[in-house]
């Protein structure tokens, strides 16, 4: 659905270049909710704003359902944004305007008639479920419910995308989720294609089906949500993954000892619900002691890491880890006693 190619965007700034965006090239499909994922000053919202044109790309291509947006003249680009929701990190909502009025204004823009938009604002505020504000005023409302308003005034004219630029970055985790929660409802319900950034691991895992990770301009991998969490490649994804799937470093140290290893056992969706642990001890005859261990649910499915220590017969342990990795589980010996 859209083909970025060679994706530029270079700012001139006393008399200094900053390339932000550097030859950026990403496929997202129809119905993925795509999350580009960085730290502070990656480039991300520079690559966001170009997907509507907020910001003019240097360079390169974006071809959305097979058009080309770079060539979009004026007429075509208002025609295309209708088409293209975008919501924000501060909401930008008018601060005169009711709630209601918020959502209409654009379908007033869109020239709607006043009639249907009265109708159509019910509709999303119902879809929102924020029916019950309709005439509150922004101060009024908490930032969960201002970002609500924003969506269903992202979503009056029916587009096919919507773009998020850091939309949960204000708000406190459990609204994070309950706007992270309607956003993958609206996903489905309306077949649309979400486009997000954000610096936050949690947004990637509760509803990105595929990822980027971009740093200083540049894609550094990218592919679905799961493969990136369970085997990241780049040093910066391992970072930003780390504390999903942390190391105890100061227990194993306490731990080592001779004729003994410590392993990490990484798994996934289906392998969760199987007797791994007591199948390994029975087979082996070795003792497996449990040091660590979560699980954490991605949109696709869940991921979940053990630290584990094995003691007993060193060839048994061997055989214990050779078994593993043909169960199709990631393992790690993080100590080889
Ligand atoms: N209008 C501008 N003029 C000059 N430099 C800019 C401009 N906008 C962004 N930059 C620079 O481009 C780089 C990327 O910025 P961008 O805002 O795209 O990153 P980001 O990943 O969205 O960061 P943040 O999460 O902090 O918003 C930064 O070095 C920034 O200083």
């Amino acid at each position: 659905m859209i083909q970025i190619k060679n994706l530029n965007k270079i700012y001139h700034s006393n008399g200094k270049e900053i390339h932000a965006v550097k030859n950026l090239n990403l496929t997202i499909e129809k119905n993925d909710i795509f999350g580009i994922m960085g730290l502070s000053g990656a480039g991300k919202s520079s690559f966001i704003r170009m997907l509507n044109r907020l910001e003019e790309p240097t360079s390169g291509n974006i071809i959305i359902n097979g058009k080309n947006i770079i060539n979009f003249k004026k007429k075509e680009l208002r025609n295309f944004r209708k088409k293209t929701g975008m919501i924000f990190q501060h909401f930008n909502l008018l601060s005169s305007r009711t709630v209601r009025d918020n959502v209409a204004f654009a379908l007033e823009i869109a020239k709607w008639k006043k009639k249907d938009i009265n109708n159509r604002v019910s509709e999303l505020l119902e879809l929102v479920e924020l029916s019950d504000k309709a005439n509150f005023y922004p101060s009024q409302l908490s930032g969960g419910q201002k970002q609500r308003v924003a969506i269903a005034r992202a979503l009056a004219n029916n587009p096919e995308i919507l773009l998020s630029d850091e939309a949960t970055s204000a708000l406190d985790p459990k609204t994070t989720k309950s706007i992270l929660e309607l956003l993958k409802k609206i996903q489905e319900k309306l077949g649309l294609t979400i486009i997000l950034i954000t610096h936050q691991m949690e947004v990637i895992r509760y509803i990105c089906n595929k990822t980027a990770i971009i740093q200083y301009g540049e894609i550094v991998e990218k592919g679905k949500t799961e493969e990136i969490f369970i085997n990241p490649k780049s040093k910066i994804t391992k970072e930003l993954v780390a504390h999903l799937i942390p190391e105890e470093k100061d227990e194993i140290d306490l731990l080592k000892k001779n004729n003994c290893k410590i392993i990490k056992i990484i798994y996934t969706g289906e392998i969760v619900d199987k007797p791994i642990i007591s199948k390994l001890v029975r087979k082996f005859d070795i003792d497996v002691n449990l040091i660590g261990g979560s699980i954490n649910k991605l949109i696709t499915t869940n991921i979940g890491h053990l630290i584990v220590e094995f003691e007993g017969d060193l060839k048994n342990q061997e055989n214990a880890i050779n078994w593993l990795k043909n169960q199709n589980l990631e393992i790690e010996v993080l100590y080889n006693g």
